[in-house]
């Protein structure tokens, strides 16, 4: 049986409450075994670009990213989310490495295109170098992924953290046994939105397209359970859905939502 390897996906309103984030990352450090957390930002980036005077337009979970929002989420998810993880990292005993898909080449995308709508400078992920992620792990190093990635043509594109991820999850699933949990600032999927404490257990594909129908499970909800599935479909041993303070409990599945492929008996 290979090694078990976390990937960890943290979202964007846990990154913006300073206490949370402190805790969360406290609680990551704890994880005993290889592990790469990937990260969002998308709060902290609407903030600056409103200080900016940059309307934030998102279309089904995804920014539309002109030149001008381009650059805002360079500074901000690349540099000071990334950074500031990384130290916070540090004194936690972590050796963390922050690195965007662009550093080592280790996340190709190219151009989102829908005949629809211009998304912009957003990417689509084509490809994910495990290999050379697989030789951060080697030397000791913690990757923390920040969501930009970049085009053959040399375009650093914004990328879905969710989907970031995912594909980071199914490309190491050919070297280790991988667990990925998205921790994010509630208990889990929710059958209710209202009621916090509405935690479906566990989700499978059936389940998930009539909560999507009957408007249940909605917005930033969507990319995140399409990528939680598409990584079970491709490889991925585990996939969670949790509260940012229930990292270690739900890496033994004893917290949030279980995603599932089939109903689990
Ligand atoms: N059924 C649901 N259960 C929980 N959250 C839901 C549900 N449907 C929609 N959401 C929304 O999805 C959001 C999470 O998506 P997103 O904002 O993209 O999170 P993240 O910051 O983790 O990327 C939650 O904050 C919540 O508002
Ligand atoms: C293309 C696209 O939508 N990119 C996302 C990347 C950040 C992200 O996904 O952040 P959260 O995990 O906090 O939502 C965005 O700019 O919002």
């Amino acid at each position: 049986m290979s090694q078990p390897l976390y990937v960890v996906k943290i979202g964007g309103n846990v990154i913006d409450n300073p206490e949370a984030c402190t805790r969360f990352l406290n609680d990551f450090s704890k994880l005993d075994a290889p592990k790469i957390l990937v990260h969002g930002g998308g709060k902290v980036a609407t903030q600056m670009a409103a200080k900016l005077q940059i309307e934030t337009q998102m279309v089904e979970g995804r920014r539309i990213t002109d030149k001008a929002m381009l650059d805002v989420v360079t500074m901000v998810y690349g540099g000071l989310v990334n950074k500031n993880l990384v130290a916070q990292l540090q004194s936690f005993n972590c050796n963390a490495i922050g690195l965007t898909g662009a550093d080592g080449g280790i996340i190709r995308s190219v151009k989102r295109l829908v005949k629809t709508i211009d998304y912009g400078f957003v990417g689509d992920i084509e490809a994910v170098n495990a290999k050379q992620v697989n030789a951060l792990l080697s030397s000791g190093l913690i990757p923390v992924i920040a969501p930009l990635t970049y085009s053959i043509e040399g375009l650093l594109l914004n990328t879905n953290a969710d989907t970031m991820a995912s594909a980071t999850a199914v490309a190491m699933a050919g070297l280790f046994e991988v667990n990925l949990i998205y921790c994010f600032e509630k208990k889990g999927v929710l059958s209710d939105p209202d009621d916090d404490n509405a935690v479906i257990s566990q989700l499978n594909p059936t389940s998930y397209a009539s909560y999507k129908a009957s408007g249940v499970i909605n917005k930033g909800m969507i990319p995140k359970l399409e990528s939680a599935f598409e990584a079970l479909n491709e490889g991925v041993k585990q996939v969670t859905i949790c509260h940012a303070d229930e990292l270690l409990a739900a890496a033994k599945s004893a917290a949030g939502t279980v995603i599932a492929l089939n109903p689990i008996s």
